[in-house]
């Protein structure tokens, strides 16, 4: 069985505390990735919207261009933040999302920005999935007043390690994303992300849980922590789950690092012990991860 997984890593969860002052939230995101690598996290992720708070009052004063890449640090502070975090920590940095602005068709859409240890952008990933969801009486959210959907899958390689699968989100919610991760070699699929009070205790373990019981690879889900004087109240409870959709990790509500040791022979012995993955009949349906699948925006 290929080994997805090459070396054993420690993955770090920033349940990160940000408030309406983006530099404080970029000082205080470095300090908290400072502390997850001295605790020997070799890939740390941040939550949605990490720099911001969310909600579409919020996206277009926040919004950062990356466009020529790379951007001035005018153009985007998050964007230098990250990068030099990175090289600081020498670790992966999975940057949670910013609200990003297109210069030329000056369309908003909510982006994450990933960084390898040398500081290098390694990917950028367009929230494909955008939150519109309308349940009365508790939580009307319509990201697509504002945003435009991005157009493609992110899988990033990650030299020392292997493949992940990243998207934002409301993203979790569409297994065929997933699916198609899992089926390009990802080791993990990578959700900063930030439910909340209503559906986050119905469905946001579940959803984890259920990616990686789908795929048989380690899922992580990032939140911000929860603040109640803030517009949106994020759910928390960043975790991680195992191959077998074993939840390794789980944060409360408020500001915290969570972390989990994954090692590619659980997603070996998983495979092995319920083999699903290869028993798929796509001689009854298709294989969602062959056709037409796009990779590039
Ligand atoms: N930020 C989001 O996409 C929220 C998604 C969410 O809460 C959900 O239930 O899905």
């Amino acid at each position: 069985m290929a080994n997805l997984l090459k070396k054993p890593v420690k993955l770090g969860l920033i349940q990160l505390a940000s408030g309406a002052d983006k530099s404080k939230n970029l000082t205080h995101a470095r300090s908290k990735v400072l502390e997850a690598s001295k605790a020997g996290a070799r890939i740390i992720v941040l939550p949605e919207c990490f720099n911001s708070p969310y909600g579409c009052d919020y996206f277009p004063s926040y919004a950062e261009t990356l466009l020529p890449s790379p951007p001035s640090a005018e153009q985007s502070p998050s964007f230098h933040a990250l990068s030099s975090i990175a090289k600081e920590t020498g670790t992966y940095l999975i940057g949670g999302s910013i609200p990003e602005i297109e210069p030329e068709t000056k369309k908003y859409y909510n982006t994450n920005l990933t960084f390898n240890p040398q500081g290098e952008l390694i990917a950028t990933h367009r929230k494909v999935h955008l939150f519109d969801i309308d349940i009365p009486g508790k939580i009307k959210f319509k990201e697509s007043d504002i945003l435009s959907p991005g157009n493609k899958v992110t899988v990033v390689d990650l030299p020392e390690y292997g493949k992940v699968a990243i998207a934002i989100c409301y993203d979790i919610r569409f297994p065929e994303l997933a699916m198609i991760g899992a089926r390009h070699g990802a080791f993990a699929l990578i959700y900063p992300g930030a439910f909340n009070t209503t559906t986050g205790p119905l469905h946001w373990r579940l959803q984890g849980q259920a990616r990686a019981m789908d795929n048989q690879v380690y899922v992580a889900l990032c939140s911000p922590a929860r603040d109640t004087t803030a517009t949106y109240h994020a759910y928390g409870h960043s975790l991680v789950v195992d191959p077998m959709a074993k939840v390794l990790v789980e944060a409360g509500e408020s500001e915290e690092i969570v972390y989990a040791d994954l090692e590619g022979g659980e997603i070996d012995s998983a495979r092995k012990g319920i083999p699903i993955y290869d028993q798929r009949r796509w001689d009854v349906y298709p294989d969602v991860s062959k056709e037409g699948v796009r990779f590039e925006e």
